[in-house]
């Protein structure tokens, strides 16, 4: 896997395009509570946001139109099931408006990583068409069409996820994680989330319990999607342990179905080191050093 590239705006900018960004997303805990009856999961997760991820870019067009570019393009076609692609139909289909539109996607994040590349994507798509088309639509109820995890996507804040992850709970809090170095890692083995939540042993282990102090609720958390993970993969267990010995770590643990694992600092110089790290214990890894959003 190739490293991450810092994706700024100004390129697109500069050539008139509308940006949006589409940072990764990242839960800092996940209960898996139970199976429903059409086969999704009942959880209760703490989502948050890096401060960094992929970068979307518009600007109006006679056709709906997607190209990729970036580190990791080569991964992903441009088509219809694109997210991107779909999160604009449905703006068109709900709103009615027939506009055009010529996107652009900076392709950063690992994919099918656990970092909700693919709904950040589609949550921008919402944000950036809306406002260039000036339309008028209920996002979250869009959103909710798209994936489990849009409507938190769409927010970019860290928030309580409740249902299938898309009932969103405000933290009380949250403000505290802001700032906070991070470090993103994967492993570089792809992790589809179906196979994941099928893996999952069907055992209840307890609510996620939030006070006011996200980070404390998060480090007495889980993340019950670990253990199917990383029977599929055990690399994740290697480097969730890597993570948690690195100096300054306060917490370490693979976000949503990995197999990206995230380490949470206290301070930056802590992070860069374990970023330094990862380039000498892990070389093929892709990592993202970057900050809460
Ligand atoms: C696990 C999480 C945690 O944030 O993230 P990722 O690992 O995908 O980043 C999310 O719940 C993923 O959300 P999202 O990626 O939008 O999921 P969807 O497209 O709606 O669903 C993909 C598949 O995951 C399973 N799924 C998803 C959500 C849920 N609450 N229960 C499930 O069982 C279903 O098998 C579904 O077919
Ligand atoms: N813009 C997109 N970015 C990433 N994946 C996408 C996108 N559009 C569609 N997909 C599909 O969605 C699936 C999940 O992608 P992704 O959001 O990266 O996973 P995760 O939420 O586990 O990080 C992938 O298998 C991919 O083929």
């Amino acid at each position: 896997m190739t490293r991450a590239h810092a994706t700024t705006p100004d390129n697109h900018a500069a050539a008139g395009w509308l940006v949006e960004p589409a940072p990764a997303k990242i839960n800092l805990a996940l209960h898996v509570r139970a199976r429903m009856a059409d086969g999704y999961h009942r959880i209760e997760t703490i989502f948050a946001f890096a401060r960094d991820g992929d970068m979307l870019a518009a600007r109006p067009d006679a056709d709906l139109q997607l190209a990729i570019d970036g580190p990791f393009a080569a991964g992903l076609d441009a088509g219809a099931d694109n997210l991107v692609l779909r999160a604009a139909e449905a703006l068109r289909a709900a709103t009615g408006i027939r506009a055009g539109a010529a996107l652009r996607l900076t392709k950063a994040l690992p994919i099918a990583a656990g970092i909700g590349g693919g709904s950040s994507d589609a949550a921008a798509a919402l944000r950036l068409l809306a406002r260039m088309w000036g339309v008028e639509a209920d996002l979250d109820a869009i959103a909710r069409t798209l994936g489990a995890d849009v409507p938190a996507c769409l927010h970019n804040r860290a928030v309580m996820g409740t249902g299938r992850g898309e009932e969103l709970v405000p933290l009380a809090g949250a403000e505290r994680l802001t700032g906070m170095p991070l470090l993103l890692v994967n492993p570089g083995v792809a992790m589809p989330t179906g196979p994941v939540f099928r893996g999952w042993d069907g055992q209840d282990r307890g609510p996620l319990t939030i006070g006011n102090d996200p980070l404390a609720a998060a480090r007495a958390g889980r993340n019950d999607l670990a253990p199917p993970a990383m029977a599929l993969a055990p690399v994740i267990a290697r480097l969730v342990g890597w993570l948690a010995a690195r100096p300054g770590a306060v917490l370490a643990r693979m976000s949503g179905s990995g197999a990206t694992c995230f380490a949470l600092f206290e301070q930056v110089d802590a992070r860069d080191a374990a970023a330094d790290a990862i380039a000498r214990d892990w070389p093929d890894a892709w990592r993202m050093a970057t900050s809460l959003a």
